[in-house]
């Protein structure tokens, strides 16, 4: 493609060379840069990809996408585009490469601390489950109709992005739903993409490593909204402190959903037990296999938006109670023994307090509650003592363990969740960093009657230790101690 093309829609200050350049590849790493690319220099958070352009040209790269100023030497077989800002480029110019594949499907974005993959891909299966051609880009993995393709980020990078919009339209996909992170929101992967709709879940603790504080972590969130275009919606969850003024700035059309007030999409709880609820929707009865109030909030959103993109009303009542609960989030598994083991993907304070007061109220006092935790390493150091503090306030016993280490040590980690209890507390918990040991224990300390809540890694089927992922399933590890009883 001719790079005149390529970068249309750039904000271009200066080109040092021949604009109509044919470019080959697209790359913002310099390792992936071969003969004929055109290498994006974009500055990250471990290292600057402006150091880069040197060992880029040495590898035959034709053009140079940067926005700081060069100390290279320039070499007339290259041409040098300085844009405004690199990671907008970068976005602008994969959309471009990928024939702006947003454009040709009616894409919506989740966003929101929790509850993104829960919404994203219960709307593909409804879309799906209607007959409609549709993808899917979440946490858990990626859908292009019904080919399955693993993933390595909640959102993916510029290029990956439009590289599956692309495969979905080309498969014939009418639909896409996709999760929309802080940080990709940050990063301006999501930049130019043209989206049909944005909802938004909720805003609490959680990445206060990357964000500077929560006011900042919002505004990043906002800033998805103020972006959508006129004839788009805005679907928000008025009952968060938040959600409202997630809507101030946008051109969208805004729309909410509650269960406390007046809202657009409004629902109403009636009965709870482990295998679902009974609950109400825009005054329709209905019985959904899914627990706790947080999951009606995403039923609700999952409703609402279907609604807003024209499916009829009785049809997505009629899929929303043949659902089932997206891997790793409050996946029941029963044992022999009478007992239940509940993994799921809690891993911020919010989620593991909203997981917990959902098994106490179902258990209503019958039966106990034992907590298998852990926090992830090099990822926000305040939500520990939190977690800690809420795994014991809503549990009986506790079993504090290792969840993704990355690259810090298992017991550090661990003693800042201690941080949060007082000596008493402490005492009483029990902490074993080996997961499988503190799954085992959990396992044998429960009665008849008993839930075992395993959070943190839900669907995650590795542990990250170093820089090496270990294959280690929380299911897969509950299912063989069962099996074993
Ligand atoms: C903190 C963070 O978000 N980092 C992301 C970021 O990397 P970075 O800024 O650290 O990049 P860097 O290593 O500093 O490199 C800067 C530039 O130099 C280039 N480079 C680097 C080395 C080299 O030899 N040559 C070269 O050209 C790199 O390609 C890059 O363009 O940009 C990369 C490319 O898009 C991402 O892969 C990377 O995600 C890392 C692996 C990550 O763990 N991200 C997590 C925190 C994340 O994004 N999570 C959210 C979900 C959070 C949630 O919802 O809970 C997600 O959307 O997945
Ligand atoms: N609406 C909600 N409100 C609060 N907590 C929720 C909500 N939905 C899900 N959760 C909790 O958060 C966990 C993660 O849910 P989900 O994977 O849907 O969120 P996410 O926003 O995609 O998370 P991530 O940021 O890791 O991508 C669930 O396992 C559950 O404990
Ligand atoms: N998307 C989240 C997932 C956290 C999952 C938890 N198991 C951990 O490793 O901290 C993150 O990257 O912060
Ligand atoms: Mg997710």
């Amino acid at each position: 493609m001719k790079l005149s093309k390529l970068i249309e829609g750039c904000k271009v200050i200066n080109i040092r060379g021949d604009k109509d350049a044919e470019v080959e590849s697209i790359t913002s790493d310099s390792r992936n840069v071969v003969k004929g690319s055109l290498f994006i220099a974009v500055e990250g958070i471990f290292t600057d990809g402006h150091s880069y352009i040197g060992k880029a040209i040495e590898q035959d790269a034709t053009v140079v996408v940067y926005d700081k100023p060069l100390i290279e030497e320039y070499f007339s077989r290259v041409t040098y585009v300085q844009v405004e800002e690199s990671s907008e480029a970068l976005a602008q110019i994969a959309s471009e490469w990928f024939g702006n594949p947003s454009q040709l499907i009616k894409l919506v974005g989740v966003t929101g601390t929790n509850g993104k993959t829960t919404i994203a891909t219960l709307l593909y299966r409804i879309f799906r489950l209607s007959g409609y051609p549709s993808g899917l880009l979440s946490t858990v993995g990626n859908y292009v109709n019904d080919e399955f393709y693993q993933t390595t980020h909640t959102t993916l990078d510029p290029i990956s992005l439009n590289s599956y919009l692309r495969k979905m339209v080309d498969a014939g996909c009418e639909y896409a739903f996709m999760e929309v992170s802080s940080h990709a929101i940050h990063q301006k992967r999501v930049h130019g993409l043209l989206f049909a709709g944005g909802i938004f879940t909720n805003l609490t603790q959680d990445h206060l490593d990357y964000h500077s504080n929560m006011l900042e972590y919002r505004n990043v969130k906002k800033s998805f909204f103020d972006n959508l275009p006129k004839d788009t919606f805005a679907l928000t969850n008025s009952d968060d402190k938040n959600g409202l003024v997630m809507l101030q700035n946008t051109k969208a059309k805004k729309y909410t959903y509650s269960l406390r007030s007046m809202a657009d999409f409004k629902a109403r709880i009636f009965e709870k037990h482990f295998d679902g609820s009974e609950i109400e929707i825009n005054g329709k009865a209905l019985s959904v296999q899914f627990v706790g109030v947080f999951n009606v909030y995403n039923l609700l959103a999952v409703y609402g938006a279907s609604i807003l993109l024209g499916l009829e009303e009785e049809e997505v009542l009629k899929i929303l109670s043949v659902l089932k609960p997206v891997a790793g989030r409050f996946q029941t598994i029963r044992s022999p023994k009478d007992y239940t083991a509940v993994v799921d993907y809690a891993h911020t304070p919010d989620a593991l307090t909203n997981v917990l007061s959902s098994i106490n109220e179902v258990l209503s006092g019958n039966g106990k509650v034992i907590t298998v935790v852990g926090c992830g390493g090099n990822r926000d150091k305040t939500k520990r003592p939190i977690m800690a503090r809420e795994a014991v306030k809503g549990s009986d016993r506790v079993v504090f363990t290792s969840d993704n280490p990355r690259f810090e040590d298992p017991m550090d980690i661990l003693n800042d969740m201690l941080a949060g209890l007082t000596e008493e507390e402490k005492s009483s918990a029990l902490t074993i960093a080996d997961r499988r040991e503190a799954i085992k224990t959990a396992c044998a300390l429960a009665q008849p009657g008993d839930v075992i809540l395993i959070a943190g890694k839900g669907h995650e089927d590795y542990q990250e230790v170093k820089g090496v992922k270990h294959h280690f399933d929380d299911k897969e590890e509950v299912e063989k101690i069962f099996s074993a009883l």
